[in-house]
């Protein structure tokens, strides 16, 4: 038996536009953000993926806005749906809400870099990757992974450092590889997985 999983991360949110970190403030979609998850709704509608058996999102708006729009696409609005903070994006502290050009100026492009896509070196008061898949990969082995290899459908729409965390356990990746793997906003991303948890397919709806 092979389940699909379907990763999306958020469409544009206020702060993405602004530039600045966010982590686990909560602003909305901008236009172009809704656009973007209605985009990839349509992609899975074209590809057939329109009966998903249930769906996963945090507890942030962006993501819950990515996933209404994406199932108003595809028809199934009512789909049963699990929200949960473990699926949060990666927690920024201190430097939440702070535009990321500006931090490069008072910190320098190498620190902010190295907090940024670094995997296991926090940004002062908040979550490296490395924690952000600590909290991500419990609830996914729990939660998510199992219904998968039981053969269904499921639909996962959060963040991208969640999505890294589980992209990074689904491909066996480093923690120096996915650091570098970015994900574009909105655009869904197929795993076919069989029994045994191998990912016998992939394919990105762009
Ligand atoms: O600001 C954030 O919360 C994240 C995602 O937008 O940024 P980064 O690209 O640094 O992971």
């Amino acid at each position: 038996m092979v389940g699909t999983l379907v990763l999306t991360r958020h469409g544009q949110s206020e702060w993405n536009e602004l530039n600045l970190f966010t982590g686990w403030k909560d602003p909305k979609l901008t236009k172009q953000g809704e656009a973007e998850a209605k985009k990839g709704g349509e992609e899975l509608k074209k590809f057939g993926y329109t009966d998903f058996d249930m769906a996963f999102t945090s507890d942030l708006t962006r993501a819950q806005s990515t996933l209404g729009i994406q199932l108003k696409e595809i028809g199934q609005e009512d789909l049963p749906t699990k929200k949960d903070q473990a699926l949060n994006e990666r927690d920024y502290g201190e430097l939440t809400g702070l535009n990321k050009d500006d931090a490069r100026k008072k910190w320098g492009e190498e620190q902010v870099h190295i907090w940024r896509r670094s995997f296991d070196v926090p940004p002062p008061g908040g979550e490296s990757l490395k924690l952000t898949a600590d909290r991500v990969l419990p609830y996914y082995e729990k939660e998510i992974k199992p219904e998968v290899l039981k053969g269904k459908k499921v639909l996962v729409t959060a963040h991208g450092n969640s999505l890294r965390a589980m992209i990074m356990n689904l491909e066996n990746m480093t923690g120096e590889q996915i650091v570098n793997t970015e994900l574009a906003t909105g655009v869904p991303i197929v795993y076919k997985i069989d029994e045994s948890g191998k990912v016998v397919e992939k394919k990105i709806l762009e």
